[in-house]
């Protein structure tokens, strides 16, 4: 017999799930989307990335019933002292208008040298067994780099245009996405709980 565990992918972000989907090929687990489940978006109210990462984790395991795998996730810059941060998402005023977001964030270097360009996005995951799980497994990764005067590159989501990863000298949009997840905050974070997830 083939025991095959289904884990609810708690996000709403075509980027992201994308980005799950090509980490997460394990035989024996079988990840879904919440919204292939009914699951809508919650408010996240939390005013950290934890917090907001456990509020997505488990309404998805409540509403489905399956364990749960939830990322909350922003971009750091240093000369904005940490903005967008937590709000990342929903810099401009609407959730998710990546354009909206770069704009406003290259609005807000504007004249600000290289040198004082350094940002990072996090990546904060968290894993619940079932919505009343006491030990969620919570793990963290973080990518640090530069943000660009202008957009460069097709691939990715949100603000990968303008965030250069100084070692390749490439924007995460330019980077083909297996090295993305391989060098990710994302990759960086799932990579400490695969472990965890293959065990489920
Ligand atoms: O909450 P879910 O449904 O997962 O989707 P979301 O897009 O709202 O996700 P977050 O609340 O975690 O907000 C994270 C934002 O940070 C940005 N971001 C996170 N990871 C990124 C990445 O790998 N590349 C580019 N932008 C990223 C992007 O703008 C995301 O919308
Ligand atoms: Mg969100």
């Amino acid at each position: 017999m083939c025991h095959v565990t289904r884990i609810v992918v708690a996000s709403g972000n075509a980027g992201k799930l994308a980005e799950f989907n090509r980490l997460l090929s394990d035989a024996g687990l079988e990840f879904v989307s919440q919204r292939e489940l009914g699951v809508d978006d919650i408010e996240e109210t939390g005013l950290t990335f934890v917090e907001n990462a456990l509020l997505k984790a488990r309404h998805a395991a409540r509403v489905t019933g399956l364990p749960s795998l939830a990322d909350d996730s922003g971009l750091c810059v240093d000369a904005l002292d940490g903005a967008p941060g937590l709000y990342s998402a929903r810099y401009a005023g609407t959730h998710g208008d990546a354009a909206a977001n770069i704009a406003k964030l290259l609005r807000a270097l504007d004249g600000v040298e290289d040198a004082r360009r350094g940002a990072y996005f996090h990546c904060t995951l968290a894993l619940l067994r079932h919505p009343d799980d006491p030990r969620p497994l919570i793990a963290e990764g973080e990518w640090r780099g530069r943000i660009l005067h202008a957009p460069r590159g097709e691939g990715g989501f949100g603000y990968d245009p303008v965030f250069l990863d100084t070692g390749t000298g490439l924007t995460a949009a330019e980077l083909d996405p297996t090295t993305k997840n391989r060098i990710s905050h994302r990759g960086l974070a799932l990579a400490q709980l695969q472990h965890a997830v293959s065990a489920l």
